[in-house]
């Protein structure tokens, strides 16, 4: 495996993997764990190449946010994708890929406002825009993404095809189950933040979305669910509840108005400082 930091290196790397068949992409911010894992091994098992970026992007963090403190642990990462067979790490320093007079934005509108895009104004803007460098230099035949992150996977999806970024011209995105740990707790590189008390208390959280689905299946309002969650999850330990929601799985940016199409449940909330995300199927 070649680990690579600036651009000219990245294309010389490419060029060359190109000529053997399919490069794959896989978009990370480090600290991996077993979700990263399962995105990798599905993208061996599409393409002849598997490329892995790590690059914690600043630009989707808010100023409160725990940008200084998100872990960085390049080596054992390394080690990690080494021996998975991964081909190429693409690991850009911050003046790589936001070198000095750099101006430009990517804005995905609709999808990106609701859930997330509320609590963590500017955060889609920040991620829309890496991932499209990240397409740009790696000009990869497919992407992987994680379910866990639904919402980030929607607002890519809309980008992709808004800016003609998707297959057969340039990556065709595809979508990982979410990996979880044996109580339920979707992994996450930020679950490394939790005390061993608040990661027992975050089983909670999977576990409570489990109940409210089972009560709108029943028939309950999906308001006064939603509403027994939030109180669920406080009285589980966790500090607030940034959203605790039913949508419609394939269109985030519409009410919930029909329980026709299928939707799906989308939770973040904060266990101390840690905020944790998950979403699940209804
Ligand atoms: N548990 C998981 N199962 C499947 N995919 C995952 C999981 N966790 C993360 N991913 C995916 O891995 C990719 C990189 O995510 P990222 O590096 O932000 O990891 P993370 O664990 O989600 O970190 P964070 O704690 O910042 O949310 C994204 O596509 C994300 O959806
Ligand atoms: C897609 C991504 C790598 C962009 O920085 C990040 O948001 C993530 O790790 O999910
Ligand atoms: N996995 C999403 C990246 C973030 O929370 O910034």
């Amino acid at each position: 495996m070649q680990t690579v930091t600036t651009l000219d290196p990245l294309r010389r790397a490419l060029a060359v993997m190109r000529q053997d068949g399919p490069v794959a992409l896989v978009p990370t911010m480090g600290a991996l764990h077993e979700g990263h894992l399962a995105l990798v091994r599905e993208a061996r098992a599409k393409a002849r190449h598997v490329v892995v970026s790590i690059f914690v992007n600043p630009r989707q963090f808010g100023p409160n946010e725990d940008l200084a403190r998100y872990p960085r642990q390049l080596e054992q990462d390394s080690e990690l994708l080494r021996a998975e067979g991964v081909s190429l790490l693409w690991a850009p320093g911050a003046e790589a890929m936001y070198p000095d007079g750099y101006a430009s934005s990517v804005s995905v509108s609709g999808i990106s406002e609701g859930l997330c895009g509320a609590a963590r104004p500017g955060h889609f803007d920040g991620v829309a825009t890496v991932v499209l460098k990240l397409f740009n230099q790696v000009q990869p035949d497919l992407a992987l993404f994680g379910e866990k992150d639904w919402q980030q996977l929607a607002v890519i999806r809309r980008m992709a095809l808004d800016l003609d970024l998707t297959s057969p011209a340039a990556a065709a995105i595809h979508a990982v189950p979410t990996v979880r740990e044996r109580d339920g707790l979707a992994l996450s590189s930020r679950n490394a933040y939790l005390s061993v008390e608040q990661r027992a208390e975050a089983a909670c959280l999977p576990r409570a979305m489990d109940a409210a689905i089972a009560k709108l299946r029943a028939g309950e309002a999906h308001m006064a669910v939603e509403d027994a969650l939030k109180a669920d999850l406080l009285a589980g330990g966790f500090a607030s509840v940034d959203y605790a929601e039913f949508r419609h799985a394939e269109d985030l940016a519409i009410p919930l108005e029909s329980r026709d199409k299928p939707l799906r449940l989308f939770v973040a909330a904060r266990i101390g400082a840690t905020r944790l995300i998950d979403n699940k199927p209804v």
